[in-house]
């Protein structure tokens, strides 16, 4: 039975508080009206951010919600005056729209957009500032202007990037979030160059990412710190060239690494959203020009804090989102990078399991071992 036009029932995994088990539920989608896109989503991942969102601590955190924002899929129908997707076509949700249309998105000085930023910041949509989602009747938000923990989603046509037919959804699904904003960290934001020193706190994946973005562009020594020295093999195989675990050191872990590299890195990069690590990246980095990128999402209330001395003497403090891609127009390059072996996805993905079974991956995300779990949702 055709499905445009009218509301689909699907599965959907519910976050109902925070901190709560995810329960799948039957739910209501409505259909996408004008400037929007309502999308079959079947293959999600877990990123930390979602479990930083259902853990209480993200201050525009709502519930309840349904939660997911990296994720691959097919469009099932179109409201009006979508022009560039139609159904069929093979997507990538993407939480950090472009307009191409509004201030920031023409500036050219950033990916940010502020198209719809208002709206998917409070978990609707823009046009009538309503969510798509229902359960008999009671609301459910939307979350990142995604909401990929569900068989359905609705999206804002400036979210959703139209990518190659031929490309895994299973793996791709991936250039949602996490390695484009890694490796975007080291391409876009601090423009590392051939022969630099990288220090990267954190060796999840977005710090992987980092460390395939800085070898690709030819750092010569990329040093990974992280509290689990299991990381350090598996970190190996991503261009990282030097572990240090912290527990193994009684200095600060900023002056172990300036005592190591003659005066600092030339760049750092926290991965982890803990914002005195973030101190030790930015305080690691060599005076004069050393840059240091927050990646890391930290919690409600959280501050960071150096002395301005460490500005005044030439060190730089940035931060990324999506690793400075624009969205819409960078994602299906990415694809395309994939398709040619240029970039790593399957290595990061070390578990698969179903939406029904979500809760077992956010348990799985707190292990050392997990980097990527995908999920199949439409079983
Ligand atoms: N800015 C952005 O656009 C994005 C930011 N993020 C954020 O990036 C961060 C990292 O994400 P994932 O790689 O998925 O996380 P993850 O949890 O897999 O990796 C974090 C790593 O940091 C290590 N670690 C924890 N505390 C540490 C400490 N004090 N010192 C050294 N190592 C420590 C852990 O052992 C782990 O290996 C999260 O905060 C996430 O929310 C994620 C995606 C996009
Ligand atoms: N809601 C949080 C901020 C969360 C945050 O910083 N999100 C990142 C992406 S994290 C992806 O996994 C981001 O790109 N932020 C830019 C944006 O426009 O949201 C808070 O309010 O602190
Ligand atoms: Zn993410
Ligand atoms: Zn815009």
């Amino acid at each position: 039975m055709a499905t445009q036009g009218r509301v689909i029932t699907c599965k959907a995994a519910v976050a109902w508080e925070p901190s709560k088990p995810l329960t799948i539920e039957d739910v209501q989608v409505a259909p996408p009206q004008a400037g929007e896109v309502r999308v079959k989503i079947l293959y999600t991942a877990l990123c930390h951010t979602d479990a930083y969102t259902w853990s209480g601590q993200d201050p525009e955190g709502l519930f309840p919600c349904i939660l997911g924002h990296e994720a691959a899929g097919v469009v099932e129908s179109v409201g009006e005056g979508v022009t560039e997707v139609q159904p069929g076509d093979h997507v990538i949700p993407c939480y950090q729209a472009e307009c191409r249309e509004c201030k920031f998105c023409k500036s050219g000085k950033t990916n940010l957009c502020g198209k719809v930023r208002s709206a998917t910041g409070v978990g609707v949509m823009l046009s009538d500032r309503k969510s798509r989602f229902s359960i008999n009747g009671k609301p459910i938000y939307h979350f990142m202007g995604t909401s990929t923990f569900s068989q359905y989603t609705v999206v804002h046509d400036v979210s959703v990037a139209k990518i190659d037919p031929k490309a895994p959804l299973e793996k791709v699904c991936l250039l949602g979030c996490g390695v484009p904003t890694g490796l975007g960290a080291v391409w876009n934001t601090a423009k590392v160059e051939p022969g630099s020193n990288v220090a990267i706190f954190g060796l999840g994946t977005i710090g992987l990412a980092v460390a395939e973005g800085a070898k690709a562009a030819g750092a010569s020594r990329i040093i990974g710190i992280d509290l689990n020295s299991k990381k350090f093999d598996i970190a190996k195989n991503f261009g990282v060239t030097e572990f240090i675990n912290p527990k193994d050191h009684e200095k600060p872990i900023q002056q172990v690494i300036v005592d190591l590299t003659d005066g600092g890195v030339d760049y750092s990069f926290e991965c982890i959203g803990n914002v005195s690590v973030m101190r030790s990246a930015l305080e690691c980095c060599h005076k004069g020009w050393g840059t240091s990128i927050i990646v890391g999402v930290a919690g409600s209330g959280q501050e960071i804090s150096t002395r301005p001395f460490q500005l005044v003497t030439g060190r730089v403090w940035k931060g990324t989102a999506f690793g400075g891609f624009k969205s819409r127009s960078q994602v299906p390059m990415l694809v395309d990078k994939y398709m040619k072996k240029e970039i790593k996805i399957d290595e990061y993905i070390t578990h698969k399991l179903t939406l029904a079974e979500i809760n077992q991956a956010f348990d799985l995300l707190h292990e050392g071992g997990c980097l990527r779990c995908v999920l199949a949702v439409d079983v």
